[in-house]
């Protein structure tokens, strides 16, 4: 019985089709699978054809409708049908006749190629420099070709890639050059030594093939495609797997994600990084359907991420990719909700302190006590010093390497009037029931900590990078210490909170066990490598013991149109050129809902979103935790640039990076108060903008108005 296969590029186009020709075409896929081959072949309505004499004898298009061509390859081996394309029908042919199919032996998996076009390269390579210019050198000069062909590039694009000279060149040529070969010759590119791209590019793709696949053995190829190509099991209604608002995440995992997300063991914490828009959630997605389909009796999942409307986001992700009845096993919550929980499980009476009710206690006490430093001094001091290393005693706070990373220095004494000040404050939390998190997570921990029983089997954890130490204290007090326990996802340069924290000291040992993301699936490469100047030269705090990927260090496959700048003389200007800008998006065909306006503040969100309807444009407010907007669906989404980490739009446009919103100082410690937090909290600010920026997949606009944020590349 034949079997029908699906590659990922017919997904846009399947999106393309009206009603009926969907239906059309889901009634001709049925047949594939009912018919003999024989039968399917003949078939009257089908119009089975190959191409020409000359071209790939493989490929064999046939008809959806009137209007609409299907592209397949139809192997000789084996019954796997894998559909390439859906064309109209007039440029169906052309498409066909120019791409050729062949199988990586070494890395086993099924490649296209435009072939005409590397033909064409190869007979008109570029003209010879001009004589008074210095020779250019070839971008994989340090590599041999026994190098290359190891890494399962073959002859013609080695032969391809000799001519090439800069990795824009490289860039431009990426739509025709195989696509696993593509990505070797990316990462070698950007200076990646050999031994690694083996170790990142192809033998994750090994793992998935079994090994080194034959020429000719299609079939086996179009199999280990994973990433790239969807087999339809028998079972599987068609048109029901591509219509239900198709993701692709959900089924082309890359071959370093799914070797993440589907290994059997990790012998303890484990952590995935990555820049923006690598796929850090997906991995963490199919790890949880991974590990919920692995429980033991008893067994329960944690998911977790940073914020509630994070948590909202990957929980309704979670519901497309895993079914209703694992799910059931599976909890997804802040740590915060899960630290409130387990402590009013001990003691009902205790509620949430409001973090501006904690800063006025702490005005209070160093009022009372007649202190010299500021109430914001002695709160980071407890924030970022006690409650981060959960020091309990005096002695503990008087230990020299307490204070590590503070720079305002203190004497003993200084330290010990600071420790009592902190105590009163406590002592007052106590009392009137009422906790900060940090406090919660101390208390969660310890109650966790005491309990033989844990909650939990295995925890994941999504946007890592901004969880506190005592957040973490209680994910790792949540599950037993062994195999397969935490599963961590997150990105450094992403910090945008005030948290830095070391893994090791927590009792989470990610040593040997940190795995980084490099392909960017969301943002365009002009778009990333512009957003990536905005962190040149920032300092990235470690997660973990985990290294920091230097700026660049993730590379997307998509191209487009580079980043829109404008200053505006004033706030009214800059309303008006951010209208202009939506409207354009508009007439491009951008739906109003994948447009999203960030701006820096929740002061000027109302302002933006009554400018954009005086100018006639649909706006409303973006709730991010319900993911809704307030009034019509099919708006505008204007929100904080808070509101839009984690999620992507078609289109984003940054409004208000205006030099004294971006850093906003009343959010920045001064230096006076301490140096590092000072640097701490403009790095948090810097990397809010870049979070906003790697938000956008196709279009990005930044505006200011007077001058520009000095974190911006202008
Ligand atoms: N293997 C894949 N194939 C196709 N699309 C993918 C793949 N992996 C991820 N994506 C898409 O890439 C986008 C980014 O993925 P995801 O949100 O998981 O990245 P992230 O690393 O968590 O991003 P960020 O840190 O910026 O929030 C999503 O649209 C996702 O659907």
């Amino acid at each position: 019985m034949p079997q029908l296969a699906i590659d990922s590029t017919c997904l846009p186009q399947y999106d393309k089709l009206d009603r009926p020709t969907r239906e059309r075409f889901a009634a001709v896929t049925r047949k594939f699978r009912e018919l003999s081959m024989r039968a399917l072949l003949a078939h009257p309505d089908l119009r089975i054809q190959a191409l020409p004499a000359g071209q790939d004898p493989r490929i064999r298009t046939f008809r959806i409708s009137d209007s609409w061509t299907g592209v397949m390859l139809a192997p000789e081996s084996g019954e796997t049908f894998l559909l390439v394309h859906l064309l109209p029908r007039e440029t169906a042919e052309g498409w066909a006749a120019d791409q050729r199919h062949d199988v990586n032996t070494v890395m086993g998996t099924l490649e296209r190629r435009d072939a005409s076009a590397l033909e064409e390269r190869a007979v008109k390579p570029p003209p010879p420099r001009a004589p008074d210019r210095p020779a250019e050198r070839s971008l994989f000069e340090g590599v041999g070709d026994e190098a290359l062909r190891q890494l399962g590039v073959d002859a013609e694009i080695i032969r391809f890639s000799r001519t090439l000279t800069t990795r824009a060149e490289l860039a431009d040529w990426g739509p025709a050059v195989p696509q696993d070969q593509f990505e070797v010759l990316l990462q070698l590119a950007e200076g990646m030594p050999v031994d690694q791209v083996m170790r990142e590019v192809v033998l994750p793709r090994r793992a998935v093939s079994g090994g080194p696949v034959a020429a000719d053995d299609y079939d086996a190829a179009i199999r280990n495609t994973r990433h790239r190509v969807m087999l339809v099991d028998d079972d599987d209604d068609i048109e029901e797997v591509l219509s239900r608002e198709f993701d692709a995440w959900r089924v082309f995992l890359h071959p370093t994600q799914r070797t993440l997300a589907y290994r059997p063991v990790f012998n303890g914490p484990a952590m995935v990084s990555g820049g923006p828009g690598t796929g850090k959630t997906v991995v963490a997605l199919h790890r949880v359907k991974y590990l919920a389909e692995h429980l033991p009796l008893g067994g329960r999942v944690l998911l977790t991420s940073f914020t509630n409307a994070l948590v909202e986001s990957v929980k309704r992700d979670l519901a497309l990719l895993v079914d209703e009845g694992l799910r059931a096993d599976v909890d997804v919550i802040t740590a915060d909700k899960l630290a409130l929980d387990v402590v009013r499980a001990e003691r009902p009476d205790v509620g949430l302190r409001r973090d501006s009710d904690t800063r006025g206690l702490f005005a209070n006490v160093v009022g009372k006590q007649g202190l010299p430093w500021s109430a914001d001094f002695v709160f980071q001091e407890y924030r970022h010093v006690v409650m981060a290393q959960g020091i309990t005693t005096v002695e503990g706070y008087l230990d020299p390497d307490a204070r590590r990373g503070r720079s305002a220095p203190l004497t003993v004494d200084q330290r010990r009037d600071i420790w009592n000040a902190i105590a009163m404050a406590r002592a007052w939390m106590r009392r009137t029931r009422q906790l900060p998190t940090v406090e919660l997570h101390a208390e969660a921990a310890r109650i966790l900590g005491e309990r033989a029983d844990k909650p939990y089997t295995n925890v994941v954890v999504d946007e890592g990078q901004d969880l506190h130490p005592a957040q973490w204290r209680t994910l790792r007090a949540a599950v037993p210490p062994g195999p397969n326990d935490m599963f961590i996802a997150g990105d450094n340069r992403q910090r945008i909170y005030d948290n830095t924290v070391s893994f090791k000291q927590l009792g989470i040992r990610i040593i040997g066990r940190s795995y980084p993301l490099r392909v960017n699936y969301r943002t365009t490469t002009e778009i990333l490598t512009w957003a990536d100047r905005i962190m040149r030269g920032a300092s990235v705090h470690e997660l973990g013991t985990a290294v920091p990927e230097a700026p660049g260090s993730t590379r997307s496959i998509l191209r487009g149109n580079p980043p829109v700048l404008h200053g505006a003389a004033d706030t009214a200007a800059e309303l008006d050129a951010l209208s202009g800008q939506v409207r354009a998006w508009l007439a491009e065909g951008i739906a109003p809902g994948d447009i999203c306006v960030a701006t820096r503040t929740r002061r000027i969100l109302n302002e933006v979103v009554s400018s954009l309807r005086r100018h006639g444009l649909p706006a409303s407010r973006f709730n991010p935790q319900q993911h809704t907007v307030d009034e019509a669906s099919d708006t505008v989404r204007v929100t904080t640039m808070h509101g839009v980490k984690g999620l992507e739009f078609r289109a984003v446009a940054v409004f208000g990076a205006t030099a004294d919103a971006l850093p906003l100082m009343e959010r920045v410690t001064s230096p006076e108060l301490d140096e590092n937090q000072h640097r701490s909290d403009l790095a948090a600010q810097r990397s809010l903008l870049y979070v906003a920026c790697t938000r956008a997949r196709e279009a990005l606009y930044v505006s200011w108005h007077g001058a520009p944020s000095p974190f911006l590349p202008v």
